[in-house]
């Protein structure tokens, strides 16, 4: 099964709910595909044996052919070129790598060249993989595409998505099985969480909540599940203990064996709702 995990709203506690899950079931494959911060790894602790690079394609223009007439600039739906005064100007970062700039160009005065945006981090057996995006670069789409297709097609796979519901989320979590949205009992927590709900549910794929953080406000969560008939598949209490552990880079199913269990069971009840 394929099981990503996600949260309209940062920081509800996805990476401790996607990092316990894996650490609660049988053969996992753990993929950290929030690329600008992965921080499973501070968790999980894999020794990182293999690093690839992420390579995109940008143009490049041969000079001597071009004669600026703009036909790229005209074709490019990004706005991540421009001719000024017959000199054509690249903008790299907002590149979108669609090589439609090199097919509009009647002098063939254009090249693709290669371009790192950042890598991939595996384990020796791959059961745990991150994606990094260097710094300043905007566009990490290609990062987490590079990890969806290194999933294996064997055992379980966790996927932490990226906080927010944008296009990085959607090739996430698309092609799972099942979508974990982590919430927290908060004004906040709830609208992003009907952001999260609306998204998967456009996406067809199946769901369930972990509340988490749960306290005496988990009234507002709980009303909006019942009013639209949604599963919560667990509630982690709001504790100290488990900030602490955090803070320590502990996770909070290593020091609370009943917690574990609970992971252990959400999956089994995750598992009967996907092989109905
Ligand atoms: N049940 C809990 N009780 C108390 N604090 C918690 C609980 N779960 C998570 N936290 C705290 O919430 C913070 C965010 O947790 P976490 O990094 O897992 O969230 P996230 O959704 O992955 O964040 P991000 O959006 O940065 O990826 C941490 O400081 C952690 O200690
Ligand atoms: S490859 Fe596509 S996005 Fe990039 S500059 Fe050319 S047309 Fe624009
Ligand atoms: S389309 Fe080709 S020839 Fe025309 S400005 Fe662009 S690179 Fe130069």
């Amino acid at each position: 099964m394929k099981i990503a995990v996600l949260s309209g709203k940062g920081g509800t506690g996805k990476t401790t709910v996607s990092a316990s899950l894996k650490s609660s079931i049988e053969n996992c494959q753990y993929i950290d595909c929030d690329v600008e911060e992965p921080n499973g790894g501070i968790f999980l602790k894999p020794e990182i044996t293999k690093v690839h690079p992420v390579m995109v394609k940008v143009p490049e223009i041969i000079k001597d052919k071009c004669t600026g007439c703009g036909e790229c600039a005209k074709a490019c739906q990004f706005n991540s070129m421009a001719v000024v005064k017959g000199t054509v100007l690249i903008f790299p970062e907002l590149c979108h790598h669609c090589g439609a700039c090199v097919l509009a160009c009647p002098e063939d005065a254009m090249i693709e060249v290669e371009r790192e945006i950042g890598v991939v981090e595996t384990n020796s057996d791959e059961s745990f993989m991150h994606g990094k995006l260097n710094v300043g670069e905007p566009i990490s789409i290609p990062i987490i595409a590079m990890l969806k297709d290194m999933v294996k097609e064997e055992g379980n796979v966790v996927i932490d998505c990226p906080p927010g519901s944008s296009c990085t989320v959607v090739e996430s979590v698309e092609d799972c099985d099942f979508c974990i949205l982590v919430t927290e009992p908060t004004p906040f927590g709830l609208h992003d969480l009907n952001i999260a709900v609306e998204l998967v549910k456009k996406i067809g794929i199946p769901f369930g909540i972990v509340l988490n953080k749960a306290s005496e406000n988990s009234r507002i969560i709980n009303e909006y599940c019942d009013e639209r008939n949604i599963d919560i598949l667990l509630e982690i209490p709001f504790s100290k203990k488990i900030a602490e552990a955090y803070s320590k880079g502990i996770l909070p199913v290593e020091v609370d064996a009943d917690l574990k269990n609970k992971f252990g069971d959400m999956f089994k009840e995750i598992e009967g709702k996907v092989l109905i």
